[in-house]
């Protein structure tokens, strides 16, 4: 049995939701598709996802978000006609539109993320409609109905472990399931939604607790490629690759994938194939659990922007008890969270993602590190990009630190800082941001 999930690009219109009709009923073991909502249909649309989240901040703020909303009811309107769907689905998912856009607003999170669910859920709805229709048994599950129960104890949405064994049950659910995927219930009965991208998320937990064989994530790429496609044309495709390795290259950088989407399947032991909805013939992206390391020591090189670092300096760092704890202590005060924390003897850098420093936190965290720790210097680099060499080879390979470095000096980009952490697969550089796809290439044409 498996889990078939299809990215917004892969439901964008009419035409591609005929296409993964196609690709649902021309296998009897993709019984759970999970779908995300509407998303680009050309390089300037904009994703139904993000007209619901202006729209619901439109009227946070006291302005309309009824244009927006008509747009949203407009674009489902649109793939109903093309699958030639009765006037009524599009009636109900209207209603339901209003019903959110005029709801309680005492907890702006919640009601954001009620508005932004139900791209997927309405989708979902839609999906199981053109189904019935073409004579397919098959029907929208609600996620609080199947048991996906979810917590933000920590800030963010992650799925309750007991989710997994009510998701067991819809075994019993005749015909093709239609689950929308980036949402999740509370116990309460709220809804949260998982950070952006986040179907990825809500497919392998389908995965898990129904104990598919196979996740399949079905998007518009043949293949996860070695580097981001936007940055070099047409990069050589990966065939397999490992789940570790898949992490590493999400987190920084490969959108194509969510990073926290490996975990659920990783656990159960479920491999997962990226595919494409516009060329299932193409043999795809394997994720798995162990893989032949025959091609060298790097599978792919990924990078993301929006990082700042914090260099502290003390002479005798290393002898101070506590230091550390003082120092992340601080972050904790501004709830800043760190990346990395690459170190030596009397210094130490923190990596951070600088949209987190609001306001003057920037100043208060330098000041209180210069003042209760009485640091040497504390200095802070804005606008860098984070740059992450992976492979399961370089465990075994000689001199693949300076092959890439190597690469980047000859190509004139200057390294900030080099870290080769406690993940023995990946190695990671800091450059300036403006350096990036520089940096990017001559790794790729170092390394392929
Ligand atoms: N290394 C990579 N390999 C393949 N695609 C990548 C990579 N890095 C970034 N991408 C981008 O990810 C896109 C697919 O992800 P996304 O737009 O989220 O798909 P979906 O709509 O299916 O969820 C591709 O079109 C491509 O531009
Ligand atoms: N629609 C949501 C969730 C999602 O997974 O979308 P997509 O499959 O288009 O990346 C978003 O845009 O974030």
């Amino acid at each position: 049995m498996k889990v078939a999930k299809f990215g917004g690009s892969s439901l964008a219109s009419g035409e591609q939701i005929k296409k993964v009709f196609e690709i649902v009923t021309a296998d009897p073991e993709r019984k759970f598709v999970v779908v995300s909502a509407p998303g680009k249909r050309n390089s300037d649309d904009i994703k139904v996802t993000d007209l619901l989240i202006e729209a619901a901040k439109q009227q946070l703020r006291g302005d309309n978000g009824e244009p927006l909303i008509e747009d949203v009811v407009a674009r489902y309107g649109n793939i109903a006609k093309e699958l030639d769907i009765s006037e009524e689905v599009i009636t109900a998912i209207r209603e339901n539109l209003q019903a959110l856009l005029h709801a309680d607003q005492s907890e702006p999170k919640r009601y954001l993320d009620a508005l932004k669910a139900s791209g997927e859920d309405n989708n979902a709805k839609l999906i199981a409609a053109y189904f019935q229709r073409c004579g397919v048994e098959a029907q929208y599950i609600n996620p609080n109905k199947a048991g996906l129960i979810v917590s933000d104890e920590d800030g963010f949405t992650q799925v309750l472990p007991e989710s997994y064994d009510r998701l067991y049950n819809l075994h019993d659910v005749p015909g093709i399931v239609v689950f929308p995927g980036f949402f999740g219930y509370t116990l309460d009965g709220d809804v949260l939604t998982f950070s952006r991208s986040g179907s990825d998320i809500t497919g392998s937990i389908l995965a898990n607790g129904v104990k598919a064989d196979l996740y399949e994530n079905f998007t518009d790429v043949d293949a996860v490629y070695a580097v981001n496609p936007n940055v070099v044309p047409n990069p050589k495709g990966i065939r397999e690759l490992t789940y570790r390795e898949m992490r590493e290259l999400s987190y920084a950088g490969f959108s194509v994938f969510h990073d926290e989407a490996l975990i659920p399947a990783f656990r159960a032991g479920i491999p997962v194939h990226i595919q494409n909805t516009n060329n299932p013939a193409a043999q795809g992206t394997r994720i798995v659990s162990t893989r032949d390391n025959t091609n060298g020591p790097v599978i792919g090189i990924a990078s993301d922007k929006g990082f700042c670092s914090i260099y502290v300096s003390k002479y005798l760092m290393n002898r101070e008890v506590g230091f550390g704890r003082k120092l992340l202590h601080i972050l904790e005060d501004y709830g800043v969270a760190y990346e990395h924390i690459p170190s030596g003897i009397d210094d130490v850098t923190l990596i951070l993602r600088q949209d987190q420093m609001k306001g003057d936190s920037e100043k208060k965290i330098i000041t209180r590190i210069m003042q209760e720790l009485h640091a040497d210097e504390v200095i802070v680099e804005h606008n860098l990009a984070l740059i992450m060499v992976v492979g399961e080879g370089m465990r075994h390979n000689v001199g693949t630190t300076a092959r890439a470095s190597k690469a980047l000096a000859d190509a004139k980009v200057n390294i900030e800082m080099i870290n080769q952490g406690s993940s023995e697969v990946s190695m990671m550089f800091g450059v300036k941001e403006h350096s990036e796809e520089m940096a990017i290439q001559a790794l790729y044409h170092e390394f392929f």
